[in-house]
C-alpha cells in the first residue's frame, strides 16, 4: 500500500529533520510553504534564527494551479530528482543539489536557494545579471552534450532514454504548446480583445504545419536528457551565479526544445518590459535582454562544439564537421520552439509574470499581440534565421 500523504509544514520540518544531511538537524524549528509554480508543494524550513537552511518539496497527486479535478501523477517527482541529480553530475555549479528523494513520499531534500533570486523577478525589475545568460548556455551544453549520443555508449543512452521515459508530463507539453493555442479549448486562457489575433491562429494552415513538425520532434526526437521547462521562473541568480531547478518535465527530446523555451522566456521578458518599465529604462533593459540570446546561443554553441571535439565517443559522430551540421538543425528547432513557448504563454493556460501583471490594460494587450505575432513568425521562418544576430535582427523587426 502506498505511504503517500500530503505534508504539512511540520511533517516536512520532521523530515529535514530526517534527511536533510544537516549537522544540528534539531536546529530545524517551522516550514513555510513557498511554493508559487503550477504544480508542487515547496517548504522552506527555517532554524531558531529564523533562517532558511533547506527546502522540501512534494509533488501533489494533481495539478495545483487548477485543483484535484486534474490529476498527476506523483511520479513526476522522480523525474524531476533523477533529472537534476544527473544534471548535476555534469553542472555542478549550474543545478540545485538534491540532498535526498523519497519515491513513495514523491518527497525531494534539496539545497535551500534563498540567497539568490528567481531571474523572472529580477528580468521584470529590470535587474541586470550580466554573467547569467553565458552560465545559462554553460549549463545547456555541459548537460546536454553529456546525456546526448556524443557522449554517451548506445547501450547506455538507449537505457538512459528508458529511465527518463516521462508521458504524463510530456502530454501536458504536448498539448499546451502544440495543440492549445491552435484550437478552441477550454483551457486557452486570453482577454476576449484578443480572440480576432487568436483566431487567426486557428487558420493559419502553414502556421499549424510548422507546429505539427515541431510537435513531432518533441514526440520522437530522443537527443538528450532535456529539462524541460527551463524557463526563467525555473532559475535562481545571484552576483555571479546561476542555478536550475524544477526539472519535472525532463525527458529524452530534442536539444532545441530547451533552447527554444529558455529564448522564449528571454522574449517574453523583452515582450513585456514596456509594462514596468518607463520609456529609457524598457529600451536599455531590451537592449540587455538581445544580447543575452546572442551570449546564451554562442556560449551554448562554443561549449557544445569544444565538448563535441574534446570528448565525442562515436566513431561517426565525431567526424569533423559533424557537430556544427548538428547544431544547425538545434537552431532552426530552437527558433521554432521558442515561436510556441511565445504563443503559448500569450493564449495558453499557463502564462508569465512578464506580461500578466502589467497593470494597464491596453499596455498588457498591446504585449500579448506582440509576443503573438513575433512567436508565429518565428516559427513560420525558423528554417531562415541562420543565426542569433540574424535573430535579433528579426525581433526588432516584429518590435
Ligand atoms: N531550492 C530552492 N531554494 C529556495 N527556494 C526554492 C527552491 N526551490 C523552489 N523554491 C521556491 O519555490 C517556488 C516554486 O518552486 P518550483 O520548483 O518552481 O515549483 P513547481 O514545480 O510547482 O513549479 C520557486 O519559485 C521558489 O520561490
Ligand atoms: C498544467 S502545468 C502548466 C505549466 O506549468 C509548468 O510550469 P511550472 O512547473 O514552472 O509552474 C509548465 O511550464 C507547464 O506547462
Amino acid at each position: 500500500m502506498s505511504q503517500y500523504r500530503t505534508f504539512t509544514a511540520q511533517d516536512a520540518v520532521e523530515y529535514a529533520k530526517q534527511f536533510g544531511g544537516l549537522d544540528n538537524p534539531s536546529s530545524l524549528v517551522e516550514a513555510q510553504e513557498v511554493g508559487d509554480g503550477n504544480l508542487n508543494l515547496v517548504f522552506k524550513i527555517f532554524d531558531a534564527e529564523g533562517v532558511s537552511r533547506i527546502i522540501v518539496k512534494q509533488a501533489l497527486p494533481y495539478v495545483r494551479c487548477v485543483g484535484e479535478s486534474w490529476p498527476l501523477t506523483l511520479d513526476r517527482a522522480r523525474l524531476e530528482a533523477q533529472t537534476l541529480v544527473e544534471h548535476y553530475q555534469h553542472s555542478p555549479q549550474h543545478t540545485v543539489k538534491i540532498h535526498h528523494f523519497d519515491p513513495e513520499l514523491a518527497v525531494m531534500v534539496m539545497e535551500d536557494l534563498s540567497s539568490h533570486k528567481i531571474w523572472r523577478g529580477e528580468l521584470i525589475s529590470g535587474a541586470y545579471y550580466p554573467q547569467a545568460s553565458r552560465q545559462l548556455g554553460e549549463y545547456l551544453a555541459h548537460t546536454l552534450f553529456h546525456t546526448s549520443d556524443f557522449y554517451l555508449h548506445p547501450h547506455a543512452k538507449k537505457a538512459q532514454v528508458a529511465k527518463y521515459i516521462n508521458p504524463e508530463m510530456c502530454e501536458i507539453t504536448e498539448d499546451l504548446f502544440f495543440n492549445d493555442p491552435y484550437q478552441i479549448h477550454e483551457r486557452n486562457n486570453y482577454p476576449a480583445e484578443l480572440e480576432a489575433d487568436v483566431a487567426a491562429l486557428r487558420n493559419d494552415d502553414r502556421l499549424k504545419v510548422a507546429v505539427a513538425s515541431l510537435k513531432h520532434r518533441f514526440f520522437s526526437q530522443a537527443e538528450a536528457l532535456l529539462h524541460g521547462d527551463i524557463h526563467s521562473g525555473s532559475i535562481f541568480v545571484a552576483d555571479g551565479s546561476l542555478k536550475a531547478i524544477d526539472a519535472e518535465f525532463g525527458y529524452y527530446g530534442p536539444i532545441g526544445f530547451d533552447i527554444g523555451t529558455a529564448i522564449g522566456n528571454l522574449l517574453l521578458n523583452f515582450c513585456g518590459l514596456p509594462g514596468h518599465l518607463g520609456i529609457r529604462d524598457a529600451a536599455a533593459a531590451r537592449e540587455q535582454r538581445l544580447t543575452d540570446i546572442q551570449e546564451l546561443w554562442n556560449t551554448f554553441a562554443e561549449r557544445f562544439q569544444a565538448l563535441a571535439r574534446e570528448k565525442t565517443r562515436d566513431a561517426a559522430l565525431s567526424a569533423p564537421g559533424y557537430a556544427s551540421e548538428f547544431l544547425k538543425k538545434v537552431w532552426t528547432d530552437a527558433i521554432g520552439f521558442c515561436g510556441t513557448e511565445l504563443i503559448r504563454r500569450s493564449v495558453g493556460l499557463s502564462h508569465v509574470a512578464d506580461i500578466d501583471t502589467i497593470a494597464d490594460e491596453a499596455m498588457r494587450h498591446e504585449c500579448l499581440r506582440h509576443a503573438i505575432t513575433l512567436g508565429k513568425a518565428l516559427i513560420v521562418i525558423a528554417d531562415r534565421i541562420d543565426s542569433a544576430e540574424e535573430l535579433v535582427a528579426r525581433v526588432r523587426q516584429y518590435s
